[in-house]
């Protein structure tokens, strides 16, 4: 078997699309919505993913505004940049891009957003909404990876009710919050987390009928730990050195191997990255159209 490709390049394309309509006639309305991003340091990965939401922002018609700060900013710093946007007008939606350097306390960061500013829906209010709402329409920002994980699945005309989800890793972005979207009763997955406390995490894998691969290991999932069939999302992202030419490339947390044995792959890059980006701009056109219906 070789497994088909869930491509998440083309379905962010398709999204930005339909959100590049959405805020023309918001446009239209004398409403430009504006996304900001905090920036602390040079770390690459960071500095990449942040010029490519700018990026995204400039071609659907969304403003955008850069507090970049220097990776050895203290936390009132941080906090300064985020009282800045917190009190903008311009800005009606903004992120901290994670990781933040050691010494500077990302919940406390997190906590001070406004969460009506929330873009990334990892403010406590929002994720409380989230534990709380499991049958009630979501009017908060959700998380973009997990949002763009099952968006990319069921774009993919693939449903997820009744299936059992393995997920790698408990990290912010993506495994503590994952199991809330999935366990929601318009999606009715059933979650399981594992983690690096978990005694086998190969035997939750070999049972999974969908993994969710972000432990942030390369490779680290590989064509033995999947069921036949399975449906793989490959989330994890790491720079390793090629001993050969000495250059930095990105791996996934699945080995390229288990295509030969899943039913449907999400590549890396191309799959879940781009869909976390193309939620950012959902969740900032979603809010622009909340405040002025
Ligand atoms: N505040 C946040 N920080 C982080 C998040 C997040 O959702 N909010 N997630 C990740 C990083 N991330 C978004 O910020 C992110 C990761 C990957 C991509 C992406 O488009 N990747 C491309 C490859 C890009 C490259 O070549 O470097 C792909 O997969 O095709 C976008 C966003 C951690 N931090």
């Amino acid at each position: 078997m070789t497994a088909q490709i869930l491509d998440g390049k083309a379905t962010a394309a398709a999204i930005k699309s339909e959100l590049a309509v959405r805020v023309a006639a918001l446009a239209a309305r004398g409403v430009v919505p504006g996304l900001g991003t905090v920036l602390v340091g040079q770390d690459p990965g960071s500095v990449s993913y942040v010029a490519g939401k700018h990026r995204d922002c400039a071609e659907v018609g969304i403003a955008s505004i850069r507090e970049d700060l220097p990776a050895d900013a203290t936390q009132a710093d941080v906090e300064a940049a985020i009282d800045r946007l917190n009190a903008d007008p311009a800005c009606t939606g903004y992120i901290v891009q994670l990781p933040l350097p050691k010494g500077v306390d990302t919940n406390a960061v997190l906590e001070r957003i406004d969460p009506a500013k929330d873009a990334d829906g990892l403010h406590p209010t929002n994720l409380g909404r989230l534990v709380l709402r499991v049958s009630e329409e979501i009017t908060s920002p959700l998380p973009c990876t997990p949002a763009g994980i099952i968006e990319l699945v069921q774009r993919h005309g693939i449903d997820l009710a009744g299936k059992d989800v393995v997920v790698l890793g408990r990290g912010t972005t993506v495994g503590r919050s994952i199991g809330l979207l999935l366990t929601r009763k318009d999606v009715n997955a059933t979650v399981t987390l594992t983690h690096t406390g978990t005694a086998d995490v190969a035997a939750h894998l070999r049972t999974a009928d969908v993994v969710v691969a972000a432990a942030g290991v390369a490779g680290f999932v590989r064509p033995e730990h999947v069921k036949p069939g399975a449906i793989v999302l490959d989330v994890g992202v790491s720079r390793v050195v090629d001993p050969e030419t000495g250059k930095a490339r990105l791996r996934g947390d699945v080995d390229p191997a288990v295509a030969e044995v899943a039913a449907w792959i999400s590549p890396n890059p191309g799959g879940v990255g781009p869909m976390t980006r193309a939620m950012l701009l959902a969740n900032v056109v979603d809010t622009a159209e909340r405040l002025h219906p």
